[in-house]
């Protein structure tokens, strides 16, 4: 392992951003005017093939350890490899980059074995007043396959035990903390230990954290689940790259398609998911109790 090369900096009117080639992996947004928005573990390893723990990681071709499990590494392989930059854009109000990846990439024989497809993915990535995220995948071979994807968001809160996330009441999630499938969201999601769920939801989501006093806003589109996580304190203590303390700073809430959600790609198909993501400045009294 080596270390990763310095990351790519972006800076136009609106914002900076940073993003690793390895994994096209934004790891910093700042909108002008505001505090950093994306969360990056200090401790995260920063090394070839290693993830990162913080900012956008991209999961494909599968979520977790896939729809039927099993599958390594964890969140898929296209996380931990250098994509390639195809262009680069600025403008006084916008950054852009766009990344590729083929299966020209995948070198590792067990990764090839799990996923034996031909496929090509971009990713284009634009920081301004919003961050967003569009991937895109085409099956450029002669055989059909499913794949499963994530915009894995890292996002900075105050505290998470003091926010909510609203957009999710009614859905119906799969609980991986309980290990129950068919919950039902009732009203805001709040955070009160370890939480690790997997919606079936289009919608879009607000952060609101009356500490930073701000609202997130993420609006998805073509994507079916939205996954929230937090390690909580036990969990987090266990892991090197968030510690005990600090799974009170961030909360992860992704724009995915897994299991029921997965995509299927006939030979010259493409699909395109999108994660939009902008931030609010509130008034709103940090000593309001819980609804
Ligand atoms: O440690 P990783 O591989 O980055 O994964 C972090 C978390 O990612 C979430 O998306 C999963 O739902 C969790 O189960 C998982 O623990």
């Amino acid at each position: 392992m080596s270390e990763l090369p310095e990351p790519r900096l972006f800076s136009c009117a609106d914002a900076t951003g940073a993003v690793h080639d390895q994994g096209a992996h934004v790891i910093d947004w700042i909108p002008t005017g505001h505090a950093p928005v994306l969360w990056l573990s200090p401790s995260t390893a920063l090394e070839t093939g290693k993830p990162v723990r913080g900012g956008v990681p991209i999961c494909f071709p599968w979520f977790a350890d896939g729809a039927e499990g099993g599958r390594e590494p964890k969140h898929g392989f296209a996380r931990t490899l250098p994509w390639h930059v195809e262009s680069r854009e600025s403008s006084d109000h916008e950054a852009m980059i766009v990344y590729r990846l083929s299966d020209a990439d995948v070198t590792e024989p067990a990764h090839q074995e799990q996923f034996p497809y031909q496929f090509e993915a971009y990713c284009v990535v634009r920081f301004g007043t919003e961050l967003s995220l569009e991937l895109s995948v085409t099956n450029t071979g002669e055989r059909p396959f499913d794949f499963e994807e994530a915009l894995h968001a890292y996002l900075v809160v105050g505290d998470v035990r003091k926010i909510r996330v609203e957009g999710l009441d009614g859905a119906s999630y799969r609980d991986k903390v309980l290990d129950r499938e068919d919950c039902v969201q009732e009203g805001d999601l709040r955070f009160d230990g370890e939480t690790d769920r997997v919606y079936r939801s289009t919608g879009d989501v607000a952060v609101v954290d009356p500490v930073l006093g701000r609202v997130l806003r993420i609006r998805k589109k073509n994507s079916g689940t939205t996954v929230v996580w937090n390690p909580g304190a036990e969990t987090a203590a266990a892991m090197p790259d968030v510690g005990p303390d600090g799974w009170t700073d961030f909360v992860c809430v992704e724009g995915a398609n897994t299991h029921a959600d997965a995509v299927h790609l006939e030979p010259e198909e493409t699909h395109s998911m999108g994660y939009r993501l902008s931030v609010e400045t509130t008034a709103e009294d940090p000593g309001r109790p819980p609804a």
